[in-house]
């Protein structure tokens, strides 16, 4: 009886496999589309997903994949087995990242995410719900008091290099010699997380300090294993069957749920505080204390007479929110200011001359010990905001090196995406759209949009922030939140902490530029890899984690 059972159930697994990877394909209406033919041997089992989500081999992947088989391609995807649609059409990107709810994130990367729940995980009416509550907390009238953060770190941040350089020195040359190398990936990430901290949840982690506060340490921790999530067979499995973990825990399930554990311990008195704090200041009409961290505003957005109790946020939501924005946030901003300060170091005549720009502003400012809480830094952050050079260098680096390799959308519908032109089809049909099946997947490759060489100019991998003051008329075409590039992703699922991240990007380059040159140091080849965002690693030293040490010394 039991053998009779199992033998049922093994039949029938293997009906299921036979089906999934052999029958149902070949119903695929993207197989007509042009494309790569399957790759053979072990390689061939990840289908192309290595060619396009390798860092190393992506862009040429891409303009090899756009000259043979024009912009939308038809490519395998995990096992050789599925068709996945990869696109570098204008008209494509925008209709599926507009059509949210036609295209939606893979349940696989929700599950990944989905311990810190908020925004990034939530589909449909919740992310709907969510949004809308969290949109006042980024409105450009709470960006002057994040300035006021994001200058205070700033200045943290230069006295800690400044006492790790030893004695301060004057004059404006700069001195090889007195270069110290520092890892500016690590110290800018700390740096990061004190803003998100204090612009969160008005909470100091003091991390350019110490690295020794709890709650830093249960992010931190929690961050790095959602991040490496998908490593190893056992992660993969997890995803699929995720009570596999509840019954075999190992090392990363119980630091997840350890940091969780601190995280809702303390993230939940911080809420209980601020809704205490909010009701009597309310109540008495107080001011004094700020109350414009991202948390007091979601509780008092979702508690306006303008929020329907209906769409209301739970206190648990609430924290899921502003743990999004930590997660979303705090490497995506550090590591844009990190890639900054390496394209700096590497092309030393844009340094000097946005050097040059930024000591247009009073100099002494940026040379101040630390900024009065009560002064009105607002004319200053308008200022600084308005550069244009510093301007053209920050939207170059998110072109060239943005965060966000690649974004992936399932279907949930069978569908028809318009296209820019007419597609030839494998059996020789022309097309002025393309079928796509409810569950196919469709690729979002940032990186190849933002560096289309046939969009951008025939240099456009190469580092040129005057490319700005003069941009092709193709480049109009794009879509993109921010300045025609991905960078930043297009449509109502776009980035909601934009202004957010570029205030502290502008504040912190203000900064350290008036205060610091950076070089290469000499014996570290710095190089970008794909591990979920772009990250700096150093040639030979995988192991050793990100970093991106560069010789730093005192203008
Ligand atoms: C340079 C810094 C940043 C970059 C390059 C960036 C980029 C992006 C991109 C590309 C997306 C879309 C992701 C996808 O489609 O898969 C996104 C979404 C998001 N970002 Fe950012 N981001 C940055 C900073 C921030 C900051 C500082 C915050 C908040 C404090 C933030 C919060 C979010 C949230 C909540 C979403 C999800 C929005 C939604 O699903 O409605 N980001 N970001």
């Amino acid at each position: 009886m039991f053998f009779t059972a199992l033998s049922g159930c093994l039949l029938l697994v293997v009906a299921w496999l036979v089906y999934t990877l052999f029958i149902q394909p070949l119903f695929s209406p993207l197989r007509n589309l042009p494309g790569p033919d399957a790759r053979k041997g072990i390689i061939g089992l990840g289908g192309h997903l290595n060619l396009v989500l390798n860092a190393s081999l992506s862009k040429t992947t891409h303009e090899d994949f756009v000259a043979i088989y024009g912009r939308n391609v038809r490519i395998k995807g995990l096992g050789n087995f599925e068709d996945r649609l990869l696109s570098t059409d204008p008209a494509v990107i925008s209709y599926v990242l507009n059509h949210t709810n036609e295209y939606q994130k893979p349940w696989q990367s929700r599950r990944i995410i989905a311990r810190l729940i908020g925004l990034l995980a939530s589909e449909g009416e919740m992310h709907k719900r969510m949004r809308r509550v969290s949109s006042p907390a980024f409105s450009s009238h709470n960006l002057s008091d994040l300035m006021h953060i994001a200058m205070n770190k700033a200045y943290e941040l230069r006295d800690k290099w400044l006492t790790m350089l030893g004695e301060p020195q004057t004059g404006t040359e700069v001195r090889v010699d007195d270069a110290s190398k520092i890892d500016v990936c690590h110290w800018i990430s700390r740096s990061a997380f004190d803003v998100i901290g204090l612009a969160g949840f008005d909470y100091n982690f003091s991390a350019i300090q110490n690295e020794e506060n709890e709650l830093f340490l249960a992010y931190r921790n929690m961050f790095e294993i959602v991040v490496s999530r998908g490593e190893t067979l056992w992660d993969i499995a997890c995803i699929y069957f995720p009570w596999l973990e509840l019954l075999l825990p190992n090392e990363k399930t119980r630091t997840v749920q350890r940091s969780q554990k601190v995280i809702n311990s303390i993230g939940g008195q911080l809420i209980e505080e601020r809704k205490l704090r909010l009701a009597d200041s309310e109540k008495q009409n107080k001011t004094g204390f700020r109350n414009s961290d991202v948390l007091s505003l979601l509780i008092k957005s979702n508690f306006s007479s303008e929020t329907p109790p209906s769409q209301r946020l739970s206190d648990e939501e609430v924290l899921a929110n502003v743990n999004t924005y930590f997660f979303a946030g705090s490497d995506t901003t550090s590591l844009t200011l990190t890639w900054i300060l390496y394209l700096l170091a590497m092309h030393p005549e844009v340094q000097n001359r946005l050097r040059a720009e930024l000591y247009t502003l009073p100099k002494e400012i940026s040379r101040m010990p630390m900024i009065n809480e009560n002064g009105d830094w607002r004319h200053l952050w308008k200022d600084i905001d308005e550069l244009p050079y510093l301007n053209n260098v920050v939207r170059e680096t998110l072109r060239l090196i943005s965060p966000l390799h690649s974004s992936i959308r399932v279907a949930m519908k069978d569908d028809e995406i318009p296209t820019s032109d007419a597609i030839k089809m494998r059996d020789g049909s022309v097309h002025h759209g393309i079928k796509i099946k409810k569950g196919q997947f469709v690729h979002i490759p940032v990186e190849s949009m933002n560096l289309d060489k046939t969009v951008w100019g025939e240099d456009a991998w190469n580092f040129n922030p005057d490319r700005w003051d003069n941009l092709p008329d193709a480049v109009l075409e794009q879509p993109g939140l921010y300045n025609h590039t991905l960078s930043f992703s297009a449509g109502p699922r776009s980035c909601i902490g934009m202004k957010f991240s570029l205030t502290v990007i502008k504040d912190f380059l203000y900064v350290l530029l008036c205060n610091f040159a950076f070089l290469p140091a000499k014996d570290d080849r710095v190089y970008a890899k794909n591990t979920v965002l772009m990250r700096p690693y150093v040639s030979g030293k995988f192991m050793e984690g990100s970093q991106c040490p560069l010789k730093v010394t005192r203008v």
